[in-house]
């Protein structure tokens, strides 16, 4: 399966959104990194033929998503920002309402649902109404309500979003999990959402694609340029006129500051290997 973005341009009104983006993605995950306000929902609502681009081509596998119409939807799973959810209905209900929506009959929904509530860790709780939801259980509902229809191409904005940290380490091993044979595309502002599982990184800055590559590519790029430094706190300013400050750690003893810079930042400063924090940052450090 290949899913192209050929020179995808968007405008609401005068503002462009979307400049020329051309992508090309096959089974895995690609983590969508920006941050607020780049595109990436208007993005994703593209893929997701939510949102008719202004120019450009959306190709499955060649063909124009245009022209295939219901073909294509039938391979999208989407989980929006906000996913509506009856707070009276069970999440049985919820799925089986969202099934009928998608065509399924009411015996493919009920044993997909069973499969799906095994897949996220919902079996225990189907009977629940969605009210009762905490966060993390109603996003990997959202996921479920997403594979009802067994995409071939998954589009989740921001799922993490408002989870606590152990829910979000849960919910990237279980994208992790789905992402073997189908194409996920993962929006998020966090860096940890797309570390280790991302097959590519999409850096997102302005509309623009800004960089894409494997983790260990766009770290590599970085290689020789992040160190740190244990300084007292009045150097701080002059480190960060001089580089990008990733991180600082106060001390009994001062400052231990990680910092992107091309040149050593500080006499006593120690060369460390980069990570894709150092990169986001080194990217989007004026946001
Ligand atoms: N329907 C709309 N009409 C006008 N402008 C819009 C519309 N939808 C989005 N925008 C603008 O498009 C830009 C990109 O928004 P988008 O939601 O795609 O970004 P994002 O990277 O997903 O940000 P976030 O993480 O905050 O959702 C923003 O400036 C936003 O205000």
């Amino acid at each position: 399966m290949e899913l192209k973005l050929c020179n995808i341009v968007h405008d609401f009104g005068k503002k462009r959104i979307l400049n020329t983006i051309n992508l090309s993605m096959s089974p895995g995950v690609y983590g969508l990194l920006g941050p607020n306000g780049t595109g990436k929902t208007t993005l994703m609502r593209i893929v997701a033929d939510i949102l008719y681009p202004t120019r450009g081509n959306v190709l499955l596998d060649g063909q124009n998503k245009d022209d295939m119409g219901d073909q294509y939807r039938a391979q999208i799973g989407y989980l929006p920002q906000e996913l509506g959810m009856y707070n009276h209905f069970s999440a049985r209900d919820f799925l089986y309402y969202v099934a009928a929506l998608k065509g399924l009959t009411k015996k493919e929904a009920s044993d997909r649902i069973e499969v799906l509530a095994q897949m996220v860790n919902l079996s225990g709780e189907m009977d629940k109404k969605c009210g009762k939801y905490s966060g993390g259980m109603k996003r990997r509902l959202g996921i479920a309500q997403a594979l009802l229809n067994n995409p071939g191409i998954l589009i989740l904005d921001e799922p993490t979003a408002g989870l606590d940290p152990s829910e979000r380490v849960r919910f990237r091993n279980l994208i992790s999990e789905i992402s073997n044979e189908r194409i996920v595309i993962l929006s998020t502002h966090i860096v940890s959402d797309v570390d280790h599982i991302a097959k590519q990184v999409l850096l997102m800055g302005r509309g623009e694609l800004l960089r894409q590559g494997t983790i260990k590519e766009l770290t590599n790029e970085l290689q020789g340029e992040v160190w740190e430094a244990h300084v007292p706190g009045r150097l701080l300013a002059q480190i960060e006129e001089n580089g990008t400050v990733v991180n600082v750690q106060q001390t009994d003893t001062g400052l231990v500051v990680r910092v992107v810079s091309k040149t050593l930042p500080v006499e006593n400063a120690l060369m460390v290997n980069p990570s894709l924090e150092d990169v986001y940052m080194h990217y989007f450090r004026r946001g």
